[in-house]
């Protein structure tokens, strides 16, 4: 029998803040969204128009050989235009992702109360959060989406405090692709004329965190979205997709591409990564790389999931655009901030495409 919850409030108890997340309602058996769930026309994704981006994967494993330069150009390229892409031969072993897909299948399958002990207000550490939507305070319309945080500080912390279900995989997802993203930011930052020695690492990925995200059944696809329109707020984030599709970018206006202006899905490839450039890149290179805004659609036939690692630097790093291109461009389009502050305003507000950036804009951005 469909359950009744007389008002939006006593849904977002049940939802937000007793734990119960969206898979709370899916398990319930409800034919049909409630409203709190239904994004106003404009946000809602039209499957018909989709078209998918047939960019082919980057093979990491070139750039140890003699296509070393080919194989920047080509990081670079997809950094000044999408702000997305695939790679392949990425160093994280094809079983550890089917393990990370699984691991998430299965923690999202625990009993609501499992998964609840780690709501932000209840948590027994501070490294982990499990959530709903992005912010659900905040939001016109809630997101279609559960997810659960990790944050890294070292390893003892994280095999002692990350929930038991995730702690082995999501580790070994960080270890093994932590020399992929040292060699992308060094690709990406050599190009701006800046060198990524051990000492600088942290200023540009001195903090990250696992996420898993799962995106329950819906019954109403066309009304709802998975994860409203934003950019990562950090440096590069590394996304493991599963087969299912539904993440969708948008083609920047100001760019030499077709489709400018139109979303584009990024196709499930098996084995593959996504990878995106977030703000603190388009920052840094004083906006030569584009930090993607992107969004997921919900589907009717089968629950999906998506494993990122976000990567930021520290909150008490200064951020600002480096001088090298700054002086190039003559013109700095950012200013000098607290990373710290970037992240409160990007999380004291719901989604709202590219927004974040306006926090660190100059009159000539
Ligand atoms: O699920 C996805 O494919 C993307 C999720 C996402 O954009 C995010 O967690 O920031
Ligand atoms: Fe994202």
């Amino acid at each position: 029998m469909a359950p009744s919850f007389d008002n939006e409030t006593s849904l977002f108890n049940f939802v937000v803040r007793d734990g119960n997340g969206v898979k709370g309602i899916v398990d319930l058996g409800i034919s049909k969204v409630p409203q709190a769930y239904i994004q106003p026309p404009a946000e809602q994704i039209n499957k018909k128009n989709a078209s998918k981006c047939e960019i082919p994967p980057i093979d990491l494993s070139k750039l140890d050989g003699p296509d070393h330069g080919e194989e920047v150009n080509q990081i670079v390229r997809a950094a000044e235009t999408l702000g997305f892409f695939q790679v392949v031969n990425h160093g994280v072993p094809t079983e550890l992702l089917d393990s990370l897909k699984q691991t998430a299948h299965n923690f999202f399958g625990l009993p609501p109360e499992r998964k609840a002990v780690y709501r932000r207000e209840v948590s027994p550490s501070p490294l982990v959060k499990y959530g709903t939507s992005f912010v659900p305070e905040k939001e016109k319309a809630l997101e279609w989406k559960d997810y659960i945080s990790m944050a890294y500080t070292n390893d003892d912390e994280a095999l002692q405090q990350w929930p038991v279900e995730c702690r082995v995989v999501a580790l070994q997802y960080l270890k093994t692709s932590h020399e992929m993203v040292r060699k992308l930011l060094e690709a990406l930052l050599g190009n701006l004329g800046a060198e990524l020695d051990d000492s600088k690492i942290d200023a540009f990925i001195g903090k990250k965190m696992v996420n898993m995200n799962f995106y329950p059944t819906c019954p109403n696809p066309e009304l709802t979205i998975g994860v409203g329109r934003h950019s990562d707020m950090g440096t590069l984030t590394i996304l493991l997709q599963d087969g299912i599709g539904g993440l969708f970018v948008k083609v920047p206006q100001d760019v030499n591409m077709e489709k400018k202006g139109e979303w584009v899905e990024i196709p499930p490839i098996p084995g593959a990564l996504v990878i995106n450039i977030g703000d603190m890149l388009q920052i840094w290179s004083n906006g030569r790389y584009k930090s993607a805004e992107h969004r997921v659609r919900t589907t009717s036939t089968k629950s999906r999931v998506s494993i990122p690692i976000f990567t930021s630097p520290q909150p008490t790093q200064k951020i600002a655009p480096l001088p090298q291109v700054v002086e190039k461009d003559g013109v700095a389009r950012y200013k000098e901030f607290l990373f710290s502050d970037y992240t409160n305003n990007f999380f004291g507000n719901a989604h709202d495409g590219k927004k974040s950036l306006e926090f660190a804009k100059t009159n000539s951005a």
